[in-house]
């Protein structure tokens, strides 16, 4: 049985669990849950801390986790990204009050406050840069205003808690996240019930990035319309029983959707339709 941690709380939680609904893989219906067995799938989930799920897949106890990029990376853990998943993107920040620092160098001699301890830490020895780290647990925009630290380094996303709380980011960002999954390092990630799972999660990822486009258009124009719409491997392209013309079907990347369409109507094509993808497998 594969045994799969995913996160019980935070951004990252939702997601996950949406995910592997669409997945076709059984949730658990309470919050309190913290494993249930999936006998159809043979799949055991067991709902981890964030921050532990790392440190649980590098044990080996646990095949596969769902977790942060930033989180992963942050625990120093035995674990590797095996496959990106799209969703709790953010990236990961300096930020003091305004104007009082622009670069890595005006940290010297600094209080950096983080959750992130194990980022921060690295990136400073790896700048070559002497602040010092203090661990909070959250909220760290706060900080500064109380006077714990004069910098701080956090997850931002839209940029809402930092404006709020009067701090802007300085100096490049320190890395990007979004939500991934881990396999602890070497472990044979071809192992077929892993590979199923990975072909489960990418057939959710496409189908939320693409749909389904069909047309008929003239034959004189179908070149120019395949290469608006190339499909991922090539275009099934059936004949109409109007001499002539003929019918196309391919996959389009969502957010293209209503410019190709656009694009096909002026050069002739019409009866353009798009229908969601609900589940793939490429
Ligand atoms: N506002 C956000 N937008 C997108 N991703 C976020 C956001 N906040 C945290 N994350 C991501 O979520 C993961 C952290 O999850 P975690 O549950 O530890 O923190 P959280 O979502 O901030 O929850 P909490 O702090 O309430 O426990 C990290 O990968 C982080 O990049
Ligand atoms: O750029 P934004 O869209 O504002 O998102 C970033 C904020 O979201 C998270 O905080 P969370 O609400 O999880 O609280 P925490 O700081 O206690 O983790 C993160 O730690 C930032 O504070
Ligand atoms: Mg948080």
């Amino acid at each position: 049985m594969l045994r799969i941690a995913v996160p019980n709380k935070g951004s990252l939680s939702g997601p996950a669990a949406d995910m592997l609904h669409e997945a076709g893989y059984r949730q658990r219906r309470e919050s309190k849950e913290l494993r249930i067995v999936d006998p159809v799938n043979d799949v055991e989930f067991f709902y981890l801390r964030p921050r532990d799920i790392a440190i649980y897949v590098s044990s080996g106890r646990l095949d596969i986790g769902i977790t942060g990029r930033d989180l992963l990376v942050d625990s120093g853990a035995n674990a590797e990204e095996i496959l990106p998943l799209g969703f709790a993107r953010s990236t990961f920040r300096f930020a003091s009050k305004p104007g009082e620092a622009t670069g890595l160098a005006d940290l010297k001699g600094k209080t950096v406050a983080t959750s992130y301890e194990g980022i921060v830490a690295k990136h400073l020895a790896d700048s070559g840069v002497d602040a010092s780290v203090v661990h909070l647990d959250g909220a760290v925009e706060t900080a500064i205003e109380l006077g714990v630290a004069e910098v701080i380094a956090d997850v931002v996303e839209t940029g809402t808690s930092l404006r709020n709380a009067g701090l802007e980011v300085f100096g490049e960002p320190i890395m990007k996240s979004e939500a991934i999954v881990i396999r602890r390092t070497g472990a044979d990630i071809e192992e077929p019930k892993v590979q199923q799972f990975l072909r489960r999660l990418q057939g959710v990822l496409v189908a939320r990035t693409y749909v389904m486009m069909d047309y008929d258009c003239r034959v004189e124009q179908l070149e120019k319309a395949v290469a608006l719409t190339p499909g991922l491997e090539s275009p099934t392209v059936s004949p109409l029983h109007n001499e002539g013309w003929v019918a196309v079907r391919a996959m389009v990347p969502t957010k293209d959707a209503q410019r190709i369409m656009d694009d096909l109507y002026d050069i002739g094509a019409r009866a353009i339709l798009t229908t969601a993808i609900h589940a793939c497998r490429l």
